[in-house]
């Protein structure tokens, strides 16, 4: 393996992280709401509300609105949102620069590779094979995997699972508070990627160590152990 032996293994969050997938979540939100009469949000609007699970986005929508809902009709409103965003999710969604390159370096250096994101598993699959990552991954954990999602330690713990790996053997590379509560509570090392989709400066998210890209990465795995 070239370079440090640690990690064995890198956990990727997708939406914010590997893929700017705003713009298909923001077009099937907004499609989903007009089906119920409600009014449209604006990308940037959209774009704060990503990142917690779709359930949590449609709350996060409705509470906009000014408007509560009971959990039958938020689940009715979820499967909606499914099913107009799964067809579409890789559309105007676009791979972050040093996506493809940095995946496949690790990979070659002979660590395993992964994704872990609240995003449900069909939609997470569907956009990685669009950009030729499906093939790649030896781990892929959806939100809706069993565990609570992130926050909780319990997707990340799924996937080290999954790869019979300890979490000292594992970084995690997010983009929000949300990854790195998870990382933490999994006992996993964590870098935040700067420009995702969260509203927090670096030192609030305070994770182990930040990076401007994807592609410096692995200059920061020496610094890490
Ligand atoms: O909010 C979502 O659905 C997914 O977000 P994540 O990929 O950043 O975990
Ligand atoms: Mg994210």
């Amino acid at each position: 393996m070239a370079g440090s032996p640690w990690p064995k293994a890198v956990l990727f969050d997708l939406d914010g992280t590997l893929v700017d997938s705003a713009p298909d979540i923001h077009a099937a939100l907004n499609q989903t709401l007009e089906s119920y009469g409600e009014p449209p949000f604006t990308l940037e609007a959209v774009t704060r509300m990503i990142g917690a699970g779709v359930p949590k986005l449609i709350e996060r929508a409705y509470a906009a609105l000014d408007k509560q809902l009971d959990p039958a009709t938020q689940d009715r409103i979820v499967e909606r949102f499914l099913k107009i965003y799964e067809p579409r999710s890789a559309e105007l969604t676009t791979l972050y620069a040093g996506a493809s390159e940095v995946t496949r370096r690790l990979k070659e250096e002979g660590r395993a590779i992964g994704v872990v994101t609240n995003k449900p598993g069909q939609a997470t699959s569907e956009i990685l094979r669009h950009f030729g990552l499906f093939d790649l991954m030896d781990v892929i954990v959806g939100g809706d995997a069993g565990p609570a999602k992130k926050p909780e330690p319990g997707l990340l713990l799924l996937a080290c699972e999954k790869l019979g790996l300890g979490p000292q053997d594992v970084l995690f590379v997010g983009d929000s508070e949300n990854d790195v509560a998870a990382a933490r509570a999994a006992a996993i090392k964590v870098v935040a990627i700067v420009g995702g989709y969260t509203v927090l400066s670096k030192e609030e998210l305070g994770a182990d160590a930040t990076a401007e890209g994807l592609a410096s990465v692995p200059q920061l795995f020496s610094t890490l152990i």
